[in-house]
């Protein structure tokens, strides 16, 4: 008993990690509002790689590097894993059943295997593949008919992938669900800001009488949540009594069970669904139109990509496979650099930042990235000890994927969008490594990844086999620069989240309406597009 009393007097004696001088109510008081995650790399040079603050009381413990990330999230990740519960979001209007904002523990546990069942963890889900490539085409026939609704196109691809694989709908039927998980993810885009509610910060006001007006709000908002996990679920249940369920994660679960799931079992197949479609479509939406502007602006990546896969497959008058990937590297290389390009947001610290960023939009000055933020994170349930430094219990934990994908001692001259760094001569002595970081870290690693790469990559080389990509022409017949900003995170859909401090994460960001040119490259594109069969 002396001698743990005797470490922890020893541990309080120990110093905070650096940071920026506070008020006098202990908040640190030139932390921006706009891209904080800026700051903190530029913070980098004064107090390095562990930067400590606190904002309205609470500490935030900032992770500059890919190093001291790895040594606490992925090597302590034990400690790191958890997540803080948030009263308005979590216990009033109900987002308890999202994984991604459990706190670590067996709870969290069993859901992750019941994931990982179905996303293998260090693979692709190869299952999944001709659903994607079915989609890719899908999406290109709808480019055909619509050019210029191609941010709605891609929007119903995203879903149409994650709903199939967990509830076996079909976009047009599963249109209902979306709109209705629209509803339910609003309410996390607007009261997600920590401290919107002072339920926030005086948790005990939970037991307020229920005519209380966030009360009411509350109450509201949670009929939306609660209809999210519960009536795709139902759905399938009662197909599957009626023997026509299609094959899909929560079918497979269900009969696994041959109908006898007991409460807990169910209620962790409706969690996990529904985890998967909030955290799964819109990131994917911001990853594919990402990859529409990015063509726009740099004709020439375009042109390489396009050259390789006509001469890849160009003769056989087919659209792309996954069994061309490993000849068509520079698809994939196109994918890697687009990722840093948009936010995901995850976590239970964020944002609402103006994540808005001046991308290139000329020739000359190409940005790589930007309305990128910190990654989601984690609260450390104990005091630790690192570097010398005393990390408190209850600390949050920020690790600034901004500042780890665009250190420029690993990617050089990180601004520039350069598919070509990550092809293997690029990569020696550990350059330009993948941009792995963008999908979190240790235990909470994103279990979509590989499904959403997958995604990614049979989109791109999709659309490129048939489509140039260009700006569009004002009256004058001259070229218009597409606005090159991207939302603090999208309005309608925030994905992943539970937001907590403003300005201090972003959750998940979208380029801002933009326009372009989508066009068949050839007739015999276009024919091909017609022809094509939607299944691989
Ligand atoms: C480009 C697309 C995507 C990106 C960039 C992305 C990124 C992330 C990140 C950064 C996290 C937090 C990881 C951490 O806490 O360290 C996360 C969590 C998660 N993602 Fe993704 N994700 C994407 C797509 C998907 C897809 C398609 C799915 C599934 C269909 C998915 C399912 C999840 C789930 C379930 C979690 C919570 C994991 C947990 O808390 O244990 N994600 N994602």
């Amino acid at each position: 008993y002396l001698c743990s009393r005797i470490a922890s007097i020893k541990l309080v004696k120990l110093p905070l990690p650096p940071g920026p001088k506070t008020d006098w109510l202990g908040n640190v008081v030139d932390v921006p509002r706009v891209r904080p995650w800026f700051t903190y790399a530029q913070w980098k040079d004064v107090y390095g790689d562990l930067i400590y603050i606190r904002v309205f009381g609470n500490p935030i413990l900032v992770l500059n590097s890919a190093a001291v990330t790895s040594d606490l999230l992925e090597k302590r990740g034990v400690k790191y894993s958890s997540r803080p519960v948030r009263t308005m979001i979590v216990e009033l209007i109900g987002w308890d059943w999202l994984v991604s904002a459990f706190p670590y523990g067996s709870r969290w546990q069993a859901h992750r295997i019941m994931i990982h069942r179905h996303l293998p963890p260090n693979e692709s889900s190869v299952k999944c593949h001709p659903l994607q490539v079915q989609e890719g085409r899908a999406l290109c026939r709808r480019l055909l008919d619509s050019p210029r609704d191609f941010r709605y196109h891609i929007r119903k691809t995203a879903a149409a992938i994650v709903l199939k694989m967990t509830y076996g709908q079909r976009v047009g039927t599963g249109d209902d669900y979306i709109t209705l998980a629209d509803k339910a993810l609003a309410s996390l885009a607007q009261a997600g800001i920590f401290g919107t509610f002072l339920v926030d910060y005086i948790p005990l006001l939970k037991y307020a009488p229920a005519w209380f007006s966030f009360q009411r709000q509350a109450l509201e908002w949670r009929k939306h949540t609660r209809e999210m996990v519960d009536l795709p679920f139902a759905t399938v249940k009662e197909e599957l009594a009626q023997g026509i369920a299609s094959k899909c994660m929560v079918s497979e679960e269900l009969e696994h069970r041959s109908g006898s799931a007991n409460s807990t079992e169910e209620s962790t197949v409706k969690n996990v669904a529904a985890t998967m479609y909030a955290a799964g479509a819109d990131t994917v939406v911001s990853a594919l139109s990402a990859f529409f502007l990015v063509m726009a602006l740099h004709p020439e990546v375009q042109a390489r990509g396009q050259e390789d896969i006509d001469k890849v497959i160009g003769h056989e008058q087919r659209l792309p496979l996954f069994t061309d990937r490993p000849r068509l590297p520079s698809i994939d290389y196109i994918c890697y650099e687009v990722i840093p390009l948009f936010v995901i947001s995850l976590s239970n610290l964020t944002c609402f930042v103006t994540a808005a960023i001046k991308m290139a939009t000329c020739d000359s000055s190409r940005v790589r990235s930007l309305p990128w933020g910190l990654n989601l994170f984690d609260c450390v349930p104990e005091e630790d000890v690192y570097k010398g430094y005393r990390i408190p219990k209850g600390t949050t934990v920020l690790p600034n994927v901004w500042a780890i994908l665009h250190d420029p001692e690993m990617y050089p001259d990180p601004l520039k969008f350069n598919p070509e760094r990550f092809a293997p001569e690029n990569r020696a002595n550990g350059l330009n490594q993948l941009p792995d970081p963008a999908f979190g870290f240790g235990r909470r690693l994103c279990p979509g990844k590989y499904l959403a790469f997958d995604t990614l990559w049979i989109v791109v080389a999709s659309v490129l086999a048939v489509y140039d990509i260009t700006k569009e022409m004002d009256e004058n017949g001259k070229p218009k620069e597409p606005v090159v900003e991207f939302t603090p995170h999208s309005l309608r859909l925030v994905t992943n989240v539970i937001v907590d401090f403003q300005a201090y994460l972003s959750v998940s960001s979208h380029p801002i309406p933009f326009g372009c040119t989508i066009t068949p490259r050839s007739a015999a594109a276009r024919e091909l597009i017609v022809q094509t069969d939607l299944d691989a």
